[in-house]
């Protein structure tokens, strides 16, 4: 897609997307959603995030989002917005924010919540730090995404309102409860949007 062809002022066409700021890969989640057709911002303070329709966090490391979103004043109004049913979507680290419950975190690490699932983190990352595999995710047409997962968590097991979309080697590595998607991989780092294409309608959907 070239972006000549990317609406660029239409809200409606190209939905406000928030990229949660306070650390990981923004810069790749912005170029993603800008290339798969929404207006994307950083959002890092409470007032951002009211301006936003939709919200990507990013991978990075969850101990230390968790952290910085309650330094910043963002746990709170996350935990609100996600609760009145804004769309939001996760990868790895921010899926790991995205889960009602987790393993293996710190103590004191909070999430925001979203996806009635379990958590691990690291999990993958034990075996192996850093690896790629081809995905089959549900929704996505033409074929297997590349998954790259970096210290990646998986999903131990899900509630009845979540909905498994992938699993690899036997472990659920995609969930989606509603309006709330989560992936233990990272689909901003392929130049491969599709999964972002498919959280954009999701948002113009909502
Ligand atoms: N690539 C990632 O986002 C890694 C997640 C990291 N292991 C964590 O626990 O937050």
């Amino acid at each position: 897609m070239t972006t000549s062809s990317i609406p660029a002022t239409s809200t409606a066409d190209a939905p406000v997307i928030g990229v949660l700021a306070l650390q990981g890969d923004v810069r790749e989640h912005l170029a993603a959603l800008t290339a798969a057709g929404a207006t994307p911002r950083q959002v890092r303070r409470p007032e951002e995030l009211a301006e936003v329709a939709a919200l990507v966090i990013p991978g990075g490391e969850s101990t230390t989002m968790s952290k910085l979103a309650i330094i910043f004043g963002l746990l709170e109004p996350l935990r609100e917005r996600v609760r009145a049913g804004m769309p939001v979507y996760g990868t790895c680290a921010g899926m790991i924010m995205l889960a009602d419950k987790i393993l293996d975190g710190r103590d004191d690490q909070e999430t925001i919540g979203g996806i009635d699932m379990i958590v691990r983190r690291n999990a993958f990352g034990r075996q192996n730090e850093s690896f790629e595999a081809e995905v089959e995710i549900q929704g996505i047409e033409d074929g297997p995404v590349e998954g790259v997962f970096i210290r990646a968590p998986w999903v131990e097991s899900v509630g009845g309102g979540a909905e498994v979309l992938a699993t690899f080697d036997g472990h659920t590595v995609a969930v989606r409860q509603g309006n709330v998607l989560a992936t233990s991989f990272h689909p901003e780092l392929t130049g491969d949007h599709r999964v972002h294409r498919l959280f954009v309608e999701m948002v113009r959907g909502a």
